[in-house]
């Protein structure tokens, strides 16, 4: 996994001080960092406009400009006059070596966006609002230094953003370039060294962004064995029968020993499904939620109180029955609207959800800090997990996943690590990853996904 800050001012100023580096080396090192991406990957490539801002992402593109002049047919446009002191310094450079202006946007093959980064403080005015839109219109590869122009630092659009193909950021990476808002415009995320390894720059953090390598599959490594080594999952269907089918299906092909589904009516299951009419004496996990809907509320508190791990979902954070639990370490998997609901059960918050989705961490963080033992998962693009202090965001998922029974899908791998002996943050963030890389393997096209198929391609990781 990678850290995340939530600013990057304090480590620039750290390097300053403590290091004696100063701001002219950065920002060299920031820009030929972009000069070589843009050189390796695009070398095949004739023309580069680099649009730059007042300020100092602004800076680095006319550093960017003179580094790949005479490389590129380069040429910068200013949206206006740059006005910090080593912007100065950048233009009088760029301009003694021969760098071209531009006076009007003209197309290139390659577009950087260098006009606002971490520094963009109001909202746009018309000017910056139509600039960006032009860019965004043209047919180019484009590139966005630090942060997408548009994109304030808690993550949100206002009006418009850069719609980049890659984000080259400076130093580390920053929280703002994962809100859900974030994700249509960042494009890959690439991080720009600045002079300093990486590790030496970094400080301590508490979010980290997940890695496929972060994965941990539920490899079977003692040959003397038996079903019963593996776990036993009890998933409780309710009035939604087959949202728990779905769960126990995924949780068998995801490495469970034995699955059953909980419920009072007989099921026409799959074979190796088995079914109870109560939950089982001998299971090690339980999932519960899932398409509950109306259910007896004696039995329901009597299967949270069973002392396994447990995964809580859907309709159960609509119940205050939910509160007696929050004090274990179980695995709770919300989306936004059911999330919203969860806080204001738990007081914590009486919001909309496009409160919520505009400020996914804050909510997050204030969950955790009240019910610091619980694994709180929250669904989106970019999925958020956390525990106690600690945040991980997994971007890999998609809208190929935008499809009902998704989320069973999800909870029944989840369950199915915590039935086969993960603790409770181990398997949120390894079922997260299982179930975002299966979707992205899917490769017949982005529309189509049914369960059985999600199910199908988190067997073949
Ligand atoms: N500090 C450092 O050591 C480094 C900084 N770097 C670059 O510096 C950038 C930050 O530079 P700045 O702090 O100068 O900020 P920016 O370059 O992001 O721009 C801020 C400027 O735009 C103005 N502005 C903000 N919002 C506006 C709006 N909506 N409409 C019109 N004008 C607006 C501000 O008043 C300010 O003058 C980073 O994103 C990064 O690209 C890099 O060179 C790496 C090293
Ligand atoms: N656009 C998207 N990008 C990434 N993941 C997505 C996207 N849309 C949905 N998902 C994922 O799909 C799942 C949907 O779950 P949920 O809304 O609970 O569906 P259901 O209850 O119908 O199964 C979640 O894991 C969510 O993170
Ligand atoms: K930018």
């Amino acid at each position: 996994m990678q850290k995340i800050f939530d600013e990057v001012n304090s480590l620039d100023k750290r390097c300053y001080e403590e290091f004696f580096l100063s701001e002219d080396i950065l920002m060299e090192h920031a820009s030929s960092s972009m000069a070589l991406y843009i050189e390796e990957k695009y070398h095949d490539k004739k023309t580069i406009l680099i649009v730059c801002g007042s300020g100092n992402n602004g800076a680095d593109g006319i550093a960017l400009a003179r580094l790949l002049h005479t490389k590129f047919d380069v040429s910068l446009y200013f949206y206006k006059e740059v006005k910090t002191d080593i912007g100065k310094v950048q233009y009088k450079r760029a301009k003694s070596l021969g760098v071209s202006f531009a006076n009007k946007i003209q197309n290139a093959d390659i577009i950087v966006d260098c006009i606002f980064g971490s520094g963009l403080n109001k909202s746009l005015d018309n000017q910056a609002i139509s600039l960006i839109e032009e860019l965004n219109s043209l047919e180019a590869i484009k590139i966005a230094c630090d942060i997408p122009s548009g994109i304030f630092s808690d993550g949100q659009v206002n009006s418009v953003a850069f719609n980049a193909d890659t984000t080259i950021t400076m130093g580390a990476l920053k929280t703002s370039l994962f809100s859900d808002t974030a994700k249509d415009y960042v494009g890959k995320i690439k991080v720009a060294n600045l002079g300093i390894q990486r590790e030496l720059y970094e400080t301590n953090t508490n979010k980290y962004l997940l890695e496929k390598k972060d994965l941990k599959l539920p490899h079977r490594t003692k040959h003397n064995s038996h079903k019963g080594s593996y776990g036993h999952l009890n998933v409780v269907a309710g009035c939604k029968k087959g949202a728990g089918i779905i769960a126990a299906k995924a949780a068998f092909g995801f490495g469970a020993g034995i699955v059953s589904v909980v419920c009072h009516e007989n099921l026409d299951l799959p074979y190796h499904i088995m079914q109870t009419h109560f939950v089982s004496e001998n299971c090690t996990a339980i999932a519960i939620g899932m398409g509950l809907g109306k259910y007896e509320i004696d039995e329901v508190k009597k299967i949270l109180s069973k002392d396994v791990k447990k995964i809580v979902d859907a309709d159960l954070f609509y119940d205050e029955l939910l509160l007696d639990v929050l004090d274990e370490d179980i695995v709770l998997t919300p989306h936004p609207k059911e999330f919203c609901s969860l806080l204001k059960i738990c007081d914590i918050a009486d919001i909309t959800i496009d409160e919520l989705q505009n400020n996914r961490i804050k909510y997050v963080e204030k969950f955790s800090s009240v019910y610091p033992k619980v694994v709180l998962l929250l669904k989106g693009t970019n999925v958020i997990i956390s525990q106690g202090d600690n945040l991980y965001i997994n971007t890999y998922g998609s809208a190929v996943l935008s499809k009902g029974g998704s989320g069973d899908v999800l909870s029944g791998l989840v369950g199915s690590l915590l039935a086969q002996g993960y603790e409770p943050l181990d398997a949120a963030i390894s079922a997260s990853l299982a179930h975002a890389l299966a979707a992205s393997n899917f490769k017949r096209n982005d529309y189509s996904l049914i369960p059985s198929d999600l199910i199908e391609e988190v067997r073949r990781l």
